[in-house]
């Protein structure tokens, strides 16, 4: 501790903004061309691209909006009497009957989402223990986990019983999940990247679930924190999932567009491993003001910020922050960058690279990947 660690100035070469006088328009060849689009999906038939352009478009034009002076005006606004309420003194209670309201009724919709889900999940009891697809048959045999859409089995495929990981979801459900996780991880495989689960299998049952079978990786981040003393990782952990996770999202980028709010939501997530308590943790997810206002007071003041972090990482995780705060939506950010302050706060801490996780400590070394240095990054065509 003391020794001073701070990684070299980031990169501006891979960033399309750099220079640019119109950047927010600025577009990789041909990608956002409405007749690009409709060449793609004349010749390949997809709907996706139709969504990624979307989406993307879409995004822009909200950006645009928070931007612009010329807000459209939503409703009048209201005025203030004497007393600083309503005219009947009772507008602050009936707003917050409207959201008691509208969260009993997101509670009843997920409650009936839920017993859909159960209700048309497969059932062990009635022997119902097989699955088939046109390649294969799978054997169910225990239950690893739930989510918010649905559940997840382990399975064993009967022509060579290997063990793998069955997700399905309910076709009831208004808004389906699955396909288009599904979509992602075909997507993602063909990147042929370490840091993704490989998608082996998918079909449906009747009219009951959809299902994709996916190779069985070991217990989620989460649920391992939850079993540690104080319920905490220790700082060589986090710096090894950091590095993982922040290789893992340098390949998800080279399809996906929204790098800047990715790496940020990264760096929170680094961050509340570090801190345990982040600042908005007990805050609910409505109230959007009160987290915006704590993830400000963190930029705003140093001593707060080194009051969070301590000596073991403040500099570093400042220097991160500053530097994501400085691109914008289209910026490709400089990863490397990133994982040379990770490597530092390494090297301030005296952690060595071949320290074991805390999820296999009696391993002698780590295994798993590595980030690697200066790959060339290139944003691969949706295909
Ligand atoms: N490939 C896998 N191998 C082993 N266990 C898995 C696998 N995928 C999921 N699980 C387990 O099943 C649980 C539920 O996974 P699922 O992907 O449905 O939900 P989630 O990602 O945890 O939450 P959400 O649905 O809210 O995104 C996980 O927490 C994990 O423990």
């Amino acid at each position: 501790v003391g020794v001073k660690q701070v990684a070299p100035a980031p990169s501006t070469a891979l960033d399309p903004n750099f220079g640019h006088s119109n950047s927010e328009l600025w577009r990789a060849r041909g990608r956002r061309n409405k007749r690009y689009y409709y060449y793609r999906r004349r010749y390949y038939g997809g709907r996706r691209y139709y969504y990624y352009w979307y989406r993307n478009y879409y995004n822009i034009l909200c950006k645009r909006m928070e931007n612009s002076k010329l807000q459209p005006i939503q409703s009048m606004p209201k005025t203030p009497n004497s007393g600083g309420k309503d005219k009947n003194g009772d507008g602050d209670e009936k707003e917050k009957d409207k959201d008691k309201e509208k969260e009993k009724k997101a509670e009843a919709a997920r409650a009936a989402t839920k017993k859909q889900q159960e209700a048309d999940m497969p059932r062990f009891d009635k022997g119902e223990n097989e699955i088939f697809t046109s390649k294969d048959c799978y054997e169910v045999v225990t239950e690893l986990g739930q989510g918010s859409f649905g559940a997840v089995y382990g399975v064993i495929r009967k022509s060579d019983k290997q063990s793998f990981a069955l997700k399905c979801e309910s076709c009831h459900l208004k808004k389906s999940m699955l396909p288009h996780e599904a979509n992602v991880l075909l997507a993602l495989n063909l990147l042929k990247s370490p840091h993704f689960v490989e998608m082996i299998d998918y079909g449906t049952v009747g009219d009951r679930f959809l299902f994709v079978i996916m190779k069985c990786v070991g217990k989620n981040l989460w649920d391992i924190r939850m079993t540690l003393p104080d319920r905490r990782y220790t700082l060589k952990t986090v710096l090894r999932i950091a590095e993982q996770t922040l290789a893992g999202l340098r390949d998800l980028h080279r399809k996906d567009q929204s790098r800047k709010d990715d790496i940020e939501s990264w760096w929170y997530m680094i961050a509340e491993m570090i801190i345990i308590e982040i600042p908005w943790k007990q805050k609910k997810g409505t109230d959007r003001d009160g987290v915006r206002a704590d993830k400000q007071r963190l930029r705003d003041s140093d001593d707060y910020f080194k009051f969070l972090f301590r000596k073991c990482c403040y500099e570093q995780m400042a220097a991160i922050l500053k530097y994501l705060d400085s691109l914008t939506y289209t910026s490709i950010p400089d990863y490397d960058y990133v994982y040379h302050n990770i490597t530092a706060i390494a090297v301030v801490n005296k952690i060595q690279p071949s320290d074991p996780p805390d999820w296999d400590p009696d391993a002698k070394r780590y295994k798993g990947p590595v980030y690697r240095e200066k790959q060339p990054y290139i944003v691969k065509e949706l295909e």
